[in-house]
């Protein structure tokens, strides 16, 4: 039997996504579309303050396909506050507009073994610490989609060993390294929790970031192998400076 993989994990994630009723929102008065407004933006501070005092993160990304409007990213020590945030959402007078789409649920992820050391056991040291409780870089573009590990008679990832996990990581890490600076990425366990096995965020400033690496991971041996994808969803940075103007008819 395979060894199986033990992971060091970090912050609970929410990704949710929303569709923004227009419809209802031009028939709103103006008088109500701004208290709405300005309740979002005073929900949007009080977000920023837990991000200050390292007690999460989380940022908004504006839609470009028609898969959603809105890409909010939470990231909190537990699931509890998750689901408060996304309640709190739904009580505010914006959120009688914002109809809840996809989402989803993970942890973010890293292996106890570091394949880019050899295999050797992490220390929880704070560069550690740091990658298992990000900030979420505020990057002009974000990238989500879920993915696994394919299980089936010829090629089933968590039948092989662990030598051979750690050679295949390593190589997905070299690529991985091409793009430092240029694709921030967080990955998210969600086995147990959602329906796919991880959940890739990627951060670039350039889009086309985001088809290079994932086209060029598709050659790595442990994608072109073992990878399975879900859904990819794009979104453009929604600052809370910008919102008034998102929101304005
Ligand atoms: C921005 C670039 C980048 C870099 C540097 C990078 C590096 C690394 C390292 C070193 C490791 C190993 C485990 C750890 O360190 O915790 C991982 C782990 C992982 N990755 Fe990755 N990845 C990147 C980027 C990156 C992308 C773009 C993808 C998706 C596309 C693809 O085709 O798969 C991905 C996937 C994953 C997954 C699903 C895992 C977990 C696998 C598991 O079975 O455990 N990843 N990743």
């Amino acid at each position: 039997m395979a060894e199986a993989v033990v992971t060091m994990d970090g912050w609970c994630t929410l990704h949710d996504t929303r569709t923004f009723d227009w419809s209802s929102w031009k028939m709103t008065s103006e008088q109500e579309r701004s208290e709405a407004v300005a309740e979002f933006e005073q929900l949007m501070t009080k977000w920023d303050m837990t991000e200050e005092d390292k007690n999460g993160s989380q940022t908004l990304y504006k839609v470009v396909g028609n898969k959603a409007d809105l890409l909010f990213i939470f990231l909190r020590p537990t699931m509890d506050e998750l689901e408060e945030i996304k309640r709190e959402i739904n009580k505010s007078k914006i959120g009688d507009y914002l109809i809840p789409g996809y989402s989803y649920v993970s942890i973010v992820e890293m292996t106890m073994h570091n394949p880019m050391d050899g295999g050797r056991d992490r220390v929880l040291d704070p560069k550690v610490e740091a990658r298992l409780k990000p900030i979420l870089p505020k990057w002009e573009h974000a990238c989500f989609y879920p993915m696994a590990r394919r299980r089936n008679e010829e090629a089933n990832w968590f039948a092989i060993d662990k030598a051979e996990r750690t050679r295949l990581l390593y190589d997905h890490g070299m690529t991985g390294r091409k793009y430092a600076g240029k694709v921030k990425e967080i990955i998210t366990g969600s086995i147990g929790l959602d329906e796919w096995e991880w959940g890739v965020t990627l951060f670039a400033h350039d889009p086309l970031e985001f088809k290079k690496i994932v086209y060029e991971m598709r050659f790595d041996e442990v994608t072109a192998k073992y990878g399975e994808f879900g859904d990819f969803i794009i979104g453009n940075h929604l600052a809370k400076e910008a919102v008034a103007s998102y929101f304005a008819l």
